[in-house]
């Protein structure tokens, strides 16, 4: 079996144009999105998702506020600028891009971000909003890909999916979405992780495999059964001098191998990434109408 592609940036594309749409008609109500994005220090991977997100604001029409911090910054000074940002009726979203240097305390600054506008949906408060099942905003990057499973027209009621990662930014959050009885849920969720005894006995039964382990090729074609459908959530940068930045980006799955064996997969670039951006632009457009009363 040949997978077909499942194109994550065809898919940003046609719901970001949506989304300008309704910040047209938001902005003839007199209200703009508004979102501020905290990045702290040089770290090139952080600087070009960052650079992304503000474009992609400003594709859309949401105002992006662009907050550049030295990595040598104080927390104490994040948290003031975090708390300045929290009572600026203009900002409807705050992202502090993660990784944080090693001197501040990362979950000190997730709380301190006010959960009304925590468009990461990182704040304990929506962590534990999600895990009871109230409305809360969802993390970009799961939500992104359970969307590109429900529009690729996979069923996810009573579907077995194995997601291999069990961070706070993907693997937990999108265990949580899937067990929600809901219908972005209704699956049955298997959470494989670096202690687990033996990851192929679980993927192989999977229906659906989420790769989010943070490194390339480790989800291989032995591992996944056939017609299964592969979500590819790894972003590795492998040095290529064959490209004018260095480098080129590969996922977390053998693409080459998998992609015989697959029903639906997700290419890198262009699979998971743009949709993590877009739902975050949705979050940020949510946030706007729910601060003014707009369903
Ligand atoms: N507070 C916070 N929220 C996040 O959502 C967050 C974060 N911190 N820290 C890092 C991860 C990673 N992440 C990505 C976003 C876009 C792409 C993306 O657009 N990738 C493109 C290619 C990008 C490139 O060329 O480097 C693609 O896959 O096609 C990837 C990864 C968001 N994260
Ligand atoms: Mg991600």
């Amino acid at each position: 079996m040949t997978a077909e592609i499942i194109s994550g940036k065809q898919l940003a594309s046609d719901i970001r144009g949506e989304l300008k749409q309704e910040v047209e008609s938001l902005k003839e109500k007199g209200i703009t999105p508004g979102l501020a994005v905290i990045l702290v220090g040089e770290d090139p991977a952080s600087q070009s998702y960052v650079r992304a997100k503000e474009k992609a604001c400003a594709e859309i029409g949401i105002y992006s506020d662009d907050n550049k911090l030295p990595s040598d910054i104080s927390e104490e000074k994040l948290l003031s600028l975090i708390e300045e940002k929290n009572n600026d009726p203009s900002i409807h979203g705050i992202l502090v891009q993660l990784p944080l240097p090693k001197h501040i305390d990362e979950a000190k600054v997730l709380l301190a971000v006010n959960p009304d506008k925590d468009v990461d949906g990182f704040h304990p408060v929506n962590v534990g909003k999600l895990v009871v099942g109230q409305k809360a905003f969802l993390p970009c990057t799961p939500h992104g890909i359970v969307q590109m499973i429900k529009r690729a027209g996979v069923q996810l009621e009573g579907a077995n999916v194995v997601i291999v990662g069990r961070s706070n930014i993907v693997g937990k959050p999108l265990a949580n979405i899937l067990m929600q009885k809901s219908e972005l849920g209704n699956a049955t969720v298997t959470v494989c992780h670096t202690r687990t005894k033996d990851i192929s006995k679980h993927t192989i039964e999977a229906d659906i495999v989420v790769a989010a382990t943070g490194f390339p090729n480790s989800v291989t074609a032995d591992m996944v059964k056939e017609g299964a459908v592969v979500i590819d959530v790894g972003v590795n940068r492998v040095p290529d001098d064959t490209k004018k930045k260095g480098y080129r980006l590969i996922g977390d799955v053998d693409f080459d191998a998998v992609s015989q064996k697959a029903s639906f997969i997700t290419p890198v670039p262009g699979g998971v990434g743009p949709m993590t951006i877009t739902m975050l632009l949705y979050n940020t457009v949510d946030s706007s109408k729910t601060a003014n009363n707009i369903k």
